[in-house]
């Protein structure tokens, strides 16, 4: 395991990133290290252990003496993600913050027509804040049968935090559970009968929604043991994830006009860096201080000033307990078909 010292977690704030080898996860991941450059033993879970490596060695060389060690996981695989909650088992006592940050946005489509519309009616702010109605994605099916989208954005995540059970409840300490939403969850694509979003074409903003409704579900349950769940939305990052969307010299183009923009929608937060003031901003709150009805926004103003925002969800408890039921049922058959 590397970098991995027994002993350590007794004293050191336990923190696991996943999708931290890149982006805002890994922004998320050098800002807690600059923070407790000593206090901290920092997990890395990652998909892909070469692009680890060179993220952990990227941190180690801006603070030397951090603890940081690596996890394998692939949140779209059942086995891996049971695999990987098996080690955290035997590697920690307890964890106190467990970021659920991984997510994909495959094969973006803009809907260019839609876009220059939007641009022309009063939507404009709003779409460039939440992208809503100009994006579409191209979902895959994962060798567990499930939607990819779903998997590794919401299904992979529920199941790593309910096999870390043990380690995120305990009555005389409190964990945080901290999702990487987005602004671009709505309401109108998700669908309870379709929770993986299989019939649809925006499984990005379905995954992101049921995120939103898990962590309510989650806080019902779990609080009263000491966990406690919230989510985040980093604004419109430039990462692999949107580097997707255009072609890359288009982006350099607009770069300009996305400073611009930023004088009237904060959200254009544009850095990985910038993008992780919410994640980082929940780290140094008290969770119970925490509504478990707000998004909290990460924002930059037009002078570039960093701040976090809560703002109330389209959510509501009821279908929040349903989505949960529903995810324990295909819980318990994946983990039948996994003969687990
Ligand atoms: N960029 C933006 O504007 C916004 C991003 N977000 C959310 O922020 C989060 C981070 O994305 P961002 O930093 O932008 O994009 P990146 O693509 O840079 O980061 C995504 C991370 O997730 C990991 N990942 C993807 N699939 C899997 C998987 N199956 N198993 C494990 N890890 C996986 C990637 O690892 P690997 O190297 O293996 O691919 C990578 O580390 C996502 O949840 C995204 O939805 C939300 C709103 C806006
Ligand atoms: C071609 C045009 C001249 C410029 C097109 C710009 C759009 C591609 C972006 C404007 C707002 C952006 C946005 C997102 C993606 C890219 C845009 C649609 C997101 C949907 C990316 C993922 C998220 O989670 C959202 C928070 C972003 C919201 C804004």
């Amino acid at each position: 395991v590397v970098g991995f010292q027994p002993g350590l977690t007794k004293m050191k704030l336990v923190v696991l990133v996943t999708g931290a080898n890149s982006g805002i996860g890994l922004a998320l991941c050098g800002r807690l290290l600059s923070e407790v450059p000593e206090g901290l033993q920092l997990c890395l879970a990652c998909r892909n252990m070469h692009r680890a490596e060179v993220a952990r060695s990227a941190l180690l060389t801006s603070h030397p003496t951090a603890h940081i060690t690596l996890l394998q996981m692939d949140t779209s695989s059942i086995s891996s993600v049971i695999k990987a909650a098996q080690e955290v088992r035997l590697r920690y006592e307890h964890l106190d913050y467990l970021y659920l940050n991984a997510g994909i946005m495959p094969n973006p489509q803009l809907d260019v027509k839609a876009f220059f519309k939007g641009l022309f009616s009063s939507r404009i702010i709003s779409m460039f804040a939440t992208g809503e109605g100009i994006l579409t994605q191209q979902d895959n099916v994962t060798s567990d049968g499930l939607q990819e989208v779903f998997a590794t954005n919401l299904f992979g995540h529920f199941l790593f935090a309910r096999e870390l059970e043990p380690l995120l409840c305990h009555t005389h300490r409190s964990s945080q559970l901290i999702w990487t939403s987005s602004s671009n969850a709505h309401r109108s694509a998700f669908d309870l009968e379709d929770m993986q979003h299989r019939r649809g074409t925006q499984p990005y903003s379905s995954s992101k929604y049921a995120s939103d409704l898990l962590s309510l579900a989650l806080n019902t349950r779990y609080n009263k043991q000491g966990l406690y769940s919230s989510v985040i939305c980093p604004g419109f990052v430039m990462t692999n994830l949107t580097y997707n969307i255009l072609p890359s010299f288009l982006w350099t183009l607009l770069m300009p006009i996305f400073w611009l923009i930023r004088v009237f929608t904060h959200t254009f937060t544009l850095t990985p860096y910038n993008g992780a003031e919410a994640l980082f901003c929940l780290f140094k709150q008290k969770p119970e201080s925490l509504d478990p009805y707000a998004k909290y926004h990460s924002l930059t103003s037009g002078l570039g000033k960093n701040y976090t925002e809560p703002k109330k969800m389209d959510i509501d408890l009821e279908m929040s307990e349903l989505l949960y039921k529903k995810l324990l049922i295909l819980e318990s058959h994946v983990k039948k078909k996994n003969s687990l």
